[in-house]
């Protein structure tokens, strides 16, 4: 699962995206459980949470090693939007109606992070920020002052621009090098309110997943793994500053003109 380069694996469609997918994640789930007890683990929005709800509700057919203990999760945003969390374009919402809904009972039910809802609305975006990071701090600096976060996993999405969390190319949220979570009021991504995690928390995470799939990935992935312009966009930063960490998983569509090479199993 790890080399000295980001890994790009490559699946025939969606269904077999997700079931690696759900391997990785349990076999991520079950390392940080033996180490910490827990399993701290980032999700984003966009089209990311279909495919972790197909590989997350999948019926694991009773293998003990296979099966996810939602009761030791603690599930965080990689990125948040400025909006009421019951609002259609809020990425908890999305999150909620893919996947923490459908959540067997007896899979137990994870602790659920999401940004403070009394802040959303304000017209400055950056105290919901730092009331995140203080979320975040209460979790991973309980006992010592830590630099940084140290997510288990964190689960990204990539845009047809190479915008990964709410860190868009040329954005100059890209230097950011203190904060762990912060505001950005001019995405170029409706809404342009938003909060994001920055590039050192991301970078520092124990595990980085990224999820493309399907047609309107393909020149992105493209421009990524193939070209120089591709390693200053925000995904191909990750996967620069992150290298043996970082796993895309893509489905043939998404992958198809990628020279850089593709594995097929992980
Ligand atoms: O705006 C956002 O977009 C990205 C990418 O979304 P996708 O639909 O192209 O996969 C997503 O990862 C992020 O969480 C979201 O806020």
């Amino acid at each position: 699962m790890t080399g000295s380069s980001p890994n790009l694996y490559s699946f025939p469609d969606v269904d077999a995206v997700a079931k690696e997918l759900r391997k990785y994640v349990i076999q991520c789930q079950n390392a940080s459980i033996s180490r910490h007890g827990s399993f701290r683990v980032a999700v984003s929005g966009g089209s990311l949470p279909a495919t972790l709800s197909l590989a997350l509700l999948a019926v694991n057919n009773d293998i003990p090693e296979d099966t996810l203990k939602f009761s030791k999760w603690e599930i965080f945003f990689a990125d948040e939007r400025c909006v009421p969390l019951d609002d259609p374009e809020s990425n908890y919402r999305l999150v909620k109606g893919e996947l923490l809904d459908k959540i067997p009972a007896e899979l137990g039910a994870p602790r659920v992070h999401t940004v403070d809802p009394n802040h959303v609305n304000d017209d400055d975006p950056q105290d919901l920020a730092d009331l995140y990071q203080e979320e975040l701090m209460h979790v991973f600096a309980a006992k010592d002052s830590v630099r940084l976060p140290v997510f288990d996993l964190i689960l990204l999405g990539c845009g047809p621009d190479g915008h990964t969390c709410s860190l868009f190319p040329g954005h100059e949220l890209l230097q950011e090098k203190d904060a762990w979570v912060a505001p950005i009021s001019d995405s170029p991504k409706p809404p342009p309110k938003r909060i994001t995690f920055t590039l050192p928390v991301v970078t520092h995470a124990l595990n980085i997943a990224f999820v493309a799939t399907g047609n309107g990935k393909k020149r992105t992935l493209k421009m990524l793994f193939d070209t120089e312009e591709g390693k200053e966009l925000p995904s191909g930063l990750i996967n620069v500053q992150a290298v043996s960490k970082v796993n895309w998983f893509t489905d043939y569509a998404a992958a198809a003109d990628v020279l850089y090479p593709k594995r097929g199993s992980l």
